[in-house]
């Protein structure tokens, strides 16, 4: 399966369920597998072919912060709806990590798969 990947998008925005945290910027890091045929794209080296990373990176930063979310689980959500929904990506897997989260842990975060080849 050919794939366009994102790896490490950083967002900093208003996440969590605790009061001292509406309150605050966290960061957030994304990586993304976005299942997508990417042989037109090479074979006529055409970018209309090709799933914009770039495109996808900014449309992402920009839903994710539109409002304050408190579960990374609903950002996960999101970012795969956007996926399948505007740019018509058949599969994806997200990961959404929360580096400072928890004292004793580097990072923690969620990972979901959405859709089907
Ligand atoms: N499964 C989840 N557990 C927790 C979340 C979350 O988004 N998903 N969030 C929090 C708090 O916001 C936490 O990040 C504050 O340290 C706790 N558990």
């Amino acid at each position: 399966m050919d794939k366009v990947l994102i790896r490490q998008l950083k967002v900093e925005t208003v996440i969590g369920i605790y009061e001292w945290e509406k309150k605050i910027h966290q960061t957030l890091l994304i990586d993304l597998d976005m299942a997508w045929d990417n042989r037109l794209a090479a074979a006529t080296d055409d970018y209309q072919h090709a799933l914009c990373y770039e495109t996808v990176s900014n449309r992402l930063s920009a839903l994710i912060t539109e409002k304050p979310i408190e579960l990374i689980e609903t950002v996960a959500e999101m970012v795969a709806s956007c996926l399948q929904n505007e740019f018509n990506v058949q599969w994806v897997k997200v990961v959404v990590m929360k580096p400072g989260a928890v004292p004793h842990a580097s990072s923690v975060g969620v990972e979901i798969e959405r859709g089907h080849i």
